[in-house]
Parts: structure tokens; C-alpha cells; sequence
């Protein structure tokens, strides 16, 4: 039985523990992702997505519960462990590209690769290649003003793809698009996820992309559902 690619096991979380402003987000949520497994995480604004993708990403530590990548637990890792974990693990995707305005969107995507210790050559290579994949080979050099909303999120997915992730995490990916761009646009990430063969945790409002994946779970009152 092969692992699954990610276990998130009764998570807690909590900001301003002890304090009047306290919150407490999740409670307990338990998700698990298989292997090329494409899951929608769908919940209310303020429930807590963003918090649980960062956990599951390891940009952040839950109060309680564990977290395991391919069956490996991550709980209680260094920082220094867990920032390598999440380098040779995941990719993000954000609601907003976040691509580096000063640098061409071949430039954005070539940058993680060269950080990861590939060569220019590859990094270029790999790059164009998802850049072919996506439909914006034609922009390789355009900056990120110079391309429109979607064609910047295609460029930032794959910037999230670049180094191999075995884990795709994304919060609202096409969420600052308008509906028919989205449509699109969304239709390119779930083509490139489906062709790499990765697992994805991807929150979205919308319900009708959220049909397009493998399974919806919801996020209410700090609990998968
Ligand atoms: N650093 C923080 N300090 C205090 N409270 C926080 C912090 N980060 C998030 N929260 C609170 O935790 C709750 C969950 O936040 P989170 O960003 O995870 O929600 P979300 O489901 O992603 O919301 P949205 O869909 O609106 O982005 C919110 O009520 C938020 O105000």
C-alpha cells in the first residue's frame, strides 16, 4: 500500500493563545491527499483555509495533531529541516501571482531552479517547457506587467511546478480572475497537475471548480467534514 501524499491528522490551531484576542481556527482537522489525488478544500471566508495550507505546506506549526508528507511525519522537525522539507516537497499557488516584477516570467520560473542547484541550461530547458504547457510560450519574456491576469497565473503555476513538488498547495488559484478567465486558466493547472501526475490540496469558493476534482471536503467550525 503506497503512502499518501498528505496526512494532515487532527490539527489544532490557534493565534494569540491565552490572550482576550484569542482565535481558534482549526480543531482538530483531520485530511489525508493520495497520491495523484486532486482535492478541493472548500470552506466559508475566515474558517480557516489559508492557516490549514500553510500547515500542510509547512510555512507554519500547528498547536496540536500531526502532519505527514508521503508518510513521513513532520511534526517536530527543525525550522532548518522543515524549510528543506518544504523546498524538495511543495508548491504554492496564491491568489495573486507574487511573481518577481523586475524579472521576464522564463526569468521567474528559471530563479527556484538554479536556488535548487540545477544548471542554467536544464532550469531554461524545464522552464520553457512548462511555459509550452500552459500556453504562454510567446511571453517567455515579457515581465509580469506586461502579461495579463491569467497569463500571470499561468506563469506562476509554473514557477510552483518548477522544481518537481510532490505536493501542490493552492489558495484560491484563479480566485482574482473573472469567471470566464478563470475557467481557462484553471483548466490549464488541472491539465499540467493531471499530466505530472501530482497531488494537489486546492481551496476555492467556487463550487464549480471545485466539481472538477477528485473530491471536495469542506472546512466548518475547525473540522473537515
Ligand atoms: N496571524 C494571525 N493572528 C491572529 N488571527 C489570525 C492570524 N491569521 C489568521 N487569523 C484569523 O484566523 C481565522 C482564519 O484565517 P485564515 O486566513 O486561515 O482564513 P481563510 O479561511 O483562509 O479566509 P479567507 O477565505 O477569507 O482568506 C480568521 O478569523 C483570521 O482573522
Amino acid at each position: 500500500m503506497s503512502e499518501a501524499a498528505l496526512d494532515l491528522v487532527g490539527i489544532e490551531k490557534g493565534y494569540n493563545r491565552g490572550k482576550p484576542s484569542e482565535v481558534i481556527v482549526l480543531r482538530g482537522a483531520t485530511l489525508s491527499v493520495a497520491r495523484g489525488e486532486v482535492v478541493a478544500l472548500v470552506a466559508p471566508s475566515g474558517a480557516g483555509k489559508s492557516t490549514l495550507l500553510h500547515i500542510a505546506g509547512l510555512l507554519d506549526t500547528a498547536d496540536g495533531g500531526a502532519v505527514r508528507h508521503g508518510g513521513r511525519d513532520m511534526t517536530g522537525l527543525s525550522d532548518r529541516s522543515r524549510t528543506e522539507a518544504r523546498r524538495a516537497d511543495v508548491g504554492f499557488i496564491y491568489q495573486f501571482h507574487h511573481l518577481l516584477p523586475e524579472f521576464s516570467a522564463l526569468e521567474n520560473i528559471v530563479l527556484p531552479q538554479l536556488a535548487n542547484g540545477l544548471g542554467q541550461r536544464e532550469a531554461e530547458a524545464r522552464a520553457r517547457d512548462l511555459l509550452a504547457r500552459v500556453g504562454v510560450a510567446g511571453r517567455a519574456d515579457h515581465r509580469p506587467a506586461q502579461l495579463s491576469g491569467g497569463e500571470q497565473q499561468r506563469v506562476a503555476f509554473c514557477r510552483a511546478l518548477a522544481n518537481g513538488p510532490k505536493l501542490l498547495l493552492a489558495d484560491e488559484p484563479t480566485g482574482n480572475l473573472d469567471p470566464a478567465t478563470s475557467d481557462q486558466v484553471f483548466g490549464a493547472l488541472m491539465d499540467l497537475v493531471r499530466e505530472t501526475g501530482l497531488s494537489a490540496l486546492i481551496a476555492t469558493h467556487n463550487m464549480e471548480l471545485a466539481a472538477r476534482m477528485d473530491r471536495v471536503v469542506r472546512l466548518d467550525q475547525g473540522r473537515v467534514v
